[in-house]
């Protein structure tokens, strides 16, 4: 048997980066939105011992995606003979500020936690993947939330599911990279949940990439055209929300050349959560090998 899984996408609303810890990350406080967009995985258990991971695009079947990182590290809570054929099905941008490497990574969990019978708790699935990612613990959850620390401190939040235009323009910026930067803002005072939902939201890594990135500057521009926009994580990728698929359809008709853009709606509780409360995988191990 196989077991199919959605991975979807994050936008983060709004992102205040609210100082530096002594190990070099920095604490957050963000607003993670869940989208119904993503990746799909499958999951084909087996005896072999092995974990085997297929994706059409070459460079993400290697050991160091995080879907296989996730894998080996509860391989380690498994019987030895405990193996997997894992294939990606990629569709979300990669290295875009939409947490699809850590989507993938936290179905991942879900998915072997299930079908190795391992009984592992949502919550201690999340600590296991804040090791591989500060992302991780929020897509485990499966749901929209204000999140504190690196971001796994998470108090999930009804909001109501807007349709988002997310557009991701052709350049690749790493996480680390910005988080470095000397003149990143780094120093937004912290300040209520409830003062944060109700004040203007704002993107602090944004005028830094806008500055580093032009194209992301531009796209920006090109967005605002439509509607009020800002940037995701730390970038590429923007968005913009649309009262209704067809008032995005039309901003996505005219996309310019050198970006990719999809439609999705907000939801409050991911795809992921939703196939994992409701439907019974009680029996799903005795026909998994
Ligand atoms: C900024 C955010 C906001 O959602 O999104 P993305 O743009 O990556 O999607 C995340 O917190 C990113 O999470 P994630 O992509 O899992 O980051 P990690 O792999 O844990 O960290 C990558 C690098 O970024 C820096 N980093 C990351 C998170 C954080 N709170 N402080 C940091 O300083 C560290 O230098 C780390 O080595
Ligand atoms: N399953 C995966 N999907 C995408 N990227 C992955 C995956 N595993 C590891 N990576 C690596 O992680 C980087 C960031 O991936 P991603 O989660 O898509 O972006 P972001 O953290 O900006 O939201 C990629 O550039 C890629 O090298």
């Amino acid at each position: 048997m196989t077991l199919t899984l959605p991975a979807v996408a994050k936008l983060n609303l709004f992102l205040h980066i609210t100082g530096k810890r002594p190990d070099g990350y920095h604490n957050l406080q963000t607003l993670f939105q869940m989208l119904d967009t993503g990746d799909v995985l499958h999951f084909t258990p087996n005896e072999s011992g092995e974990i085997n991971l297929s994706c059409d695009i070459a460079e993400l079947a290697g050991q160091d995606n995080l879907i296989y990182r996730a894998a080996m590290l509860l391989k380690s809570l498994a019987s030895a003979n405990a193996g997997c054929q894992i294939r990606l099905e990629k569709h979300l941008p990669m290295g875009g500020g939409l947490g699809g490497g850590s989507s993938d990574a936290a179905t991942t969990l879900h998915a072997l936690n299930l079908l190795w019978q391992l009984q592992l708790t949502t919550a201690e699935l999340a600590a296991l993947g804040l090791k591989l990612g500060a992302d991780v613990p929020v897509f485990v959850h499966g749901q929209t939330a204000f999140a504190e620390g690196v971001g796994e401190h998470l108090q999930p939040v009804s909001l109501p599911e807007k349709t988002y235009l997310v557009v991701t323009p052709a350049c690749h910026i790493s996480t680390a990279a910005i988080f470095q930067h000397p003149d990143l803002k780094r120093d937004t005072p912290k300040i209520s949940m409830t003062e944060l939902l109700s004040s203007p939201w704002q993107n602090d890594c944004q005028p830094l990439v806008e500055r580093l990135y032009p194209i992301v500057a531009i796209t920006l521009q090109w967005l605002l055209e439509y509607a009020p926009c800002r940037m995701t994580g730390t970038g590429a990728s923007v968005f913009a929300e649309f009262p209704d698929a067809a008032s995005a359809q039309h901003a996505l008709a005219n996309l310019p050349a050198n970006c990719r853009g999809f439609i999705a709606r907000g939801v409050n509780r991911s795809p992921l959560l939703a196939a994992l409360t409701d439907t019974d995988y009680s029996n799903l191990s005795r026909h998994s090998v």
